[in-house]
């Protein structure tokens, strides 16, 4: 089992697979791609060996992110091949929902066990302001698809902005009152290429957490490969709320989590600024010198992020390395 330094265990790893996105999310990659090319991604039997050897050091679960993982052609096999990998109980995705309509069913045929989906508004203009894409429509109706067609887990991400959603809570309430569904809000979090956009938008989480307590929610349980949200549920409401809240205290301590660049790098932290190469070691299917090398690595893991210090490693956005 891979463990670091403070006896935490990675059991989840979060693979990007791709740096290039189609959306301009304002908070994200406001000016569109800032990387035009796909050359240098991990290839299909990069991605077996990878995985595979994170699999024999006790990875439970991968989710797959980018920039766009949908832009990936290959996603459907990549999704395969992560799932009949030995070891891997769950394969989860994490995508702007731009494809989910046309391509939901194939993915779940492959093997797809959970998908998330980033809607910032429940207002179509707000949206298309905040994403630069007018498709909330599309992505409502795709997130209902791939309910129907029984992927098994299907959430929402909302990136809480104090201009854009800060006072859109009942809207988001009203909703997961009908719909079984995730809805989890993401603290802003400040990254290399966003200050001055993190200054005027950030919002801390608390104030919800204080409404939905106050209201009779209750937290739930976690699993083990869960990530850091807090899921609350309510006896009234069909879905749930969550809260991802990385300014909290504590965010970090259970970390269970790693992550691989899509270019083959391993990233220890979502903000760190020193990662490892671990293309070379992915060149043969023995899986013994990745293995040892990861294991290794996780000892130099940091205890916590430094955003309080407003230090963001080398992540200039988070297409970088996939959230
Ligand atoms: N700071 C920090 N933020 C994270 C971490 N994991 C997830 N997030 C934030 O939460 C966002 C949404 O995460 P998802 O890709 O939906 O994955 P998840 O929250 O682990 O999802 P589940 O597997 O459903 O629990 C990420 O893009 C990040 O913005 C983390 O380890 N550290
Ligand atoms: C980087 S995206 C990659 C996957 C896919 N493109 C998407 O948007 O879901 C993953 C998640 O990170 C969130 N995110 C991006 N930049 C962020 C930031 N600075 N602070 C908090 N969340 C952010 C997005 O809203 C999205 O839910
Ligand atoms: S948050 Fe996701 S969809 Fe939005 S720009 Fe970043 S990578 Fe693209
Ligand atoms: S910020 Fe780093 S240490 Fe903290 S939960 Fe995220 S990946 Fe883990």
């Amino acid at each position: 089992m891979l463990t670091d330094a403070y006896a935490r265990r990675f059991s989840y790893l979060r693979l990007s697979v791709t740096e290039i996105c189609n959306f301009r999310c304002s908070y994200c990659l406001p000016d569109g791609n800032d990387c035009d090319s796909r050359a240098g991604e991990l290839t299909l039997s990069e991605i077996k060996r990878l995985v595979t050897a994170f699999a024999k050091l006790g990875t439970r679960k991968v989710r797959i992110t980018g920039g766009e993982p949908s832009l990936r052609k290959d996603l459907t096999e990549i999704i395969a091949t992560c799932k009949a990998i030995p070891g891997i109980e769950k394969v989860a995705l994490t995508t702007n929902g731009y494809r989910l309509k046309r391509d939901a069913l194939a993915w779940q045929q492959a093997g797809l066990d959970a998908v998330n989906v980033s809607v910032d508004s429940l207002d179509a203009d707000t949206f298309h302001l905040v994403t630069g894409q007018d498709k909330l429509a599309d992505i409502l109706d795709g997130i209902t698809h791939a309910k129907a067609i029984g992927i098994k887990q299907v959430k929402i991400n909302t990136v809480l902005l104090k201009q854009h959603n800060a006072l859109a809570l009942p809207d988001f309430l009203k909703f997961v009152q009908q719909q079984a569904i995730a809805l989890r809000f993401i603290e802003l979090m400040r990254t290399g290429d966003n200050a001055g956009f993190y200054q005027r938008q950030h919002l801390s989480g608390a104030s919800i957490q204080q409404q939905l307590l106050a209201q009779g929610w209750q937290l739930n349980t976690k699993a083990n490969t869960d990530g850091p949200a807090l899921e609350y549920s309510h006896p009234a409401y069909q879905g749930q709320i969550g809260l991802i809240m990385p300014y909290s205290k504590d965010f970090c301590a259970d970390c269970n989590r790693l992550r691989v660049s899509s270019k083959g790098q391993l990233y220890l932290c979502l903000f760190t600024d020193s990662h490892q190469d671990l293309r070379r070691l992915l060149q043969s299917d023995n899986s013994a010198p990745l293995m040892h090398f990861l294991q290794q690595a996780v000892q130099g893991k940091a205890f916590s992020h430094q955003l309080a210090a407003d230090y963001s490693g080398s992540t200039r956005h988070l297409a970088q390395i996939g959230g």
